[in-house]
């Protein structure tokens, strides 16, 4: 069997897009490298919550192979081999497969069309989620990306340190590879819905959210769809950037900096009439904080200055990870909903965004 891939065509479309931070990590190990791209991921993180990364290390080939190993495991797999490992939400457990169809959509009996597939982290201590046989065959694949991806995320932990100038590695030690958490590496398709469906669901294929982790790594991605909200309301498509990955800041540490570092609400809608006729695949890095994790708003003297440092009662990373998931996904539909809030220790989730 062949593992192919061909990229999609830009869109040509006009469409409105976010003007957001393009940084360069192939500076990062210059002299006073990380300290410029610092100084230039301040105003991305605290003002639009995303900006794109070139540079990073990790070849188009690469990138270019794990799409075509994502459509190779939604396209030639049956369901129920996919279906070895599947997502237990109950639980807030989100390692595994989640099938398409399986939630209706804003109160209509329109079905979600996304299939997920979650795989944990290669560091020892996940054996028992890799079922699949998919994971069996490409296991060294699997492993090498999600370290890269890991390897990239990692130096932006960094820069978010060195931002609240605290401990460089404060966020690097509540993000260790090696210790257990629900970061994944994300394959996702969205299967091509009808114009009648889509308009019954206002369009939506991902409805507004922000990300319940720390950091998320959005690898180059040419079918549009994916906007973001600015503080005067509008939503703005994210441009693509070639061999790019674009990035974004999660709750967790939203959490962390007392909102400083802004997680932004976003959403997926239908992509542009030249592109809706194809399957969207996706291909992401989700950082989470994990069982050594503590959240806490961190004493940095930035933080101070905006008054925004006090003193925090402590929550553990997983625990709160695993709260969000199944308050999230555990039920039977993705309802409508605008500002639901819940709380998980001290700290309140807001869930559900116009
Ligand atoms: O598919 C996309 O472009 C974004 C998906 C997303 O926001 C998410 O999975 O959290
Ligand atoms: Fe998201």
């Amino acid at each position: 069997m062949t593992i192919e891939w061909n990229p999609p065509a830009a869109t040509k479309e006009q469409l409105s897009h976010a003007e957001l931070t393009v940084l360069d990590l192939s500076k990062y190990d210059e002299a006073n490298g990380k300290y410029e791209l610092a100084q230039e991921l301040k105003t991305a993180v605290s003002k639009d919550g995303f900006w794109s990364i070139i540079g990073h290390g990790i070849s188009p080939e690469e990138v270019s192979r794990q799409f075509a190993l994502s459509k190779h495991f939604f396209d030639d797999y049956t369901v129920a081999e996919k279906s070895a490992q599947t997502v237990d939400f109950e639980k807030g457990d989100y390692f595994g497969y989640k099938s398409a169809g399986v939630k209706r959509v804003f109160g209509t009996q329109v079905k979600d069309t996304t299939e997920v597939f979650n795989i944990p982290k290669f560091n020892g201590q996940y054996e028992s989620y890799y079922k699949q046989d998919f994971i069996k065959q490409h296991r060294k694949e699997l492993d090498d990306f999600s370290k890269k991806s890991y390897e990239v995320g990692k130096k932006l932990l960094t820069l978010f340190a060195i931002i609240l100038e605290i401990d460089e590695e404060y966020f690097v030690n509540n993000h260790l590879y090696n210790d257990r958490s629900d970061d994944h590496l994300r394959y996702m398709k969205y299967s091509i819905r009808s114009a009648e469906d889509d308009k019954q669901v206002e369009n939506i294929y991902a409805r507004a959210h922000t990300d319940f982790g720390s950091l998320t790594l959005l690898f180059e991605q040419r079918v549009e769809g994916l906007q973001i909200k600015l503080s005067d309301g509008s939503w703005k498509y994210v441009k693509p950037v070639e061999n790019g990955i674009v990035c974004n800041i999660g709750d967790a540490l939203t959490f962390w900096s007392n909102g400083y570092f802004k997680s932004t609400i976003h959403r997926v809608v239908r992509p542009p009439e030249d592109q809706v006729s194809q399957p969207r695949y996706g291909l992401f890095y989700f950082f989470r904080p994990g069982d050594k994790s503590v959240v806490q708003i961190v004493d940095s003297p930035v933080l101070r200055s905006q008054g925004l440092y006090k003193a925090s009662e402590p929550l553990n990373g997983t625990e709160y990870v695993r709260k969000r998931v199944e308050n999230y996904h555990n039920r039977n539909d993705y309802p409508k909903q605008a500002n639901v809030k819940f709380k998980v220790g001290s700290y309140e989730v807001v869930d559900g965004f116009d």
